[in-house]
């Protein structure tokens, strides 16, 4: 994979400019390339991360039932346009022989997943995945809600319309009560 090259985005930014007919020497240009570059830097930063580590802080209880964290937000960015999609992570487990994970390593498994240019299906699964393979737990839930920029600013423009993806993995995908359990809290218990 390719390194963060900073010089690169800035030149392309000049360019991106000089293309819509502006003037990038004019005085409130002169610094936005840096400043999209150094945003870029932040907003990709997941591209440098592999996203399951988080998870491998875990810690062992009797807990072996479900936990669910819910209204994690995120933003991330389209790969298509390369403006953002937004929205909330809803992400439930349960854990196997114990072996739980730390609450915010959830959350930075999402903001990891979210840091790319990325479709909402592929964070969708990819979540699902990280926590399977390091926690290896009885089963995985993970929904995503997002409204996405190119679907409201541009093109079909409509904005308010929500994209709904879940991933399930073992006993969510066999039960149907404990998915109906998890959408019950997701819904009913703000
Ligand atoms: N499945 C999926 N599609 C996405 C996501 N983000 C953006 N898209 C869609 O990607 C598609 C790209 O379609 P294209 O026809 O290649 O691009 P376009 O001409 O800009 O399409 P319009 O958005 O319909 O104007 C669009 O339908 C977007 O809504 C995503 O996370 N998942
Ligand atoms: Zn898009």
């Amino acid at each position: 994979m390719n390194s963060f090259d900073h010089e690169k985005i800035k030149q392309g930014v000049q360019l991106l400019l000089e293309g819509i007919g502006e003037d990038p020497r004019r005085e409130g240009l002169l610094e936005t390339p840096d400043r999209v570059a150094r945003f870029y830097k932040e907003i990709f930063s997941g591209l440098n991360k592999p996203s399951h580590t988080y998870l491998e802080t875990s810690f062992t209880d009797d807990h072996e039932e479900l936990v669910l964290v819910k209204d994690i937000s995120f933003f991330s960015v389209c790969e298509h346009h390369l403006v953002p999609f937004f929205g909330q992570a809803h992400v439930a487990y349960i854990p196997k022989e114990g072996e739980v994970t730390g609450l915010s390593k959830l959350a930075r498994t999402v903001e990891a997943v979210a840091q790319k240019p990325q479709l909402q299906e592929r964070m969708t699964y990819t979540i699902a995945n990280n926590i399977m393979s390091v926690l290896q737990p009885h089963g995985v839930m993970v929904i995503l809600e997002a409204e996405h920029l190119c679907m409201a600013m541009r093109g079909v423009k409509k904005p308010g319309a929500v994209t709904v993806t879940s991933a399930v993995r073992g006993h969510f995908a066999q039960e149907l009560a404990a998915r109906q359990e998890v959408l019950e809290l997701i819904r009913h218990h703000k």
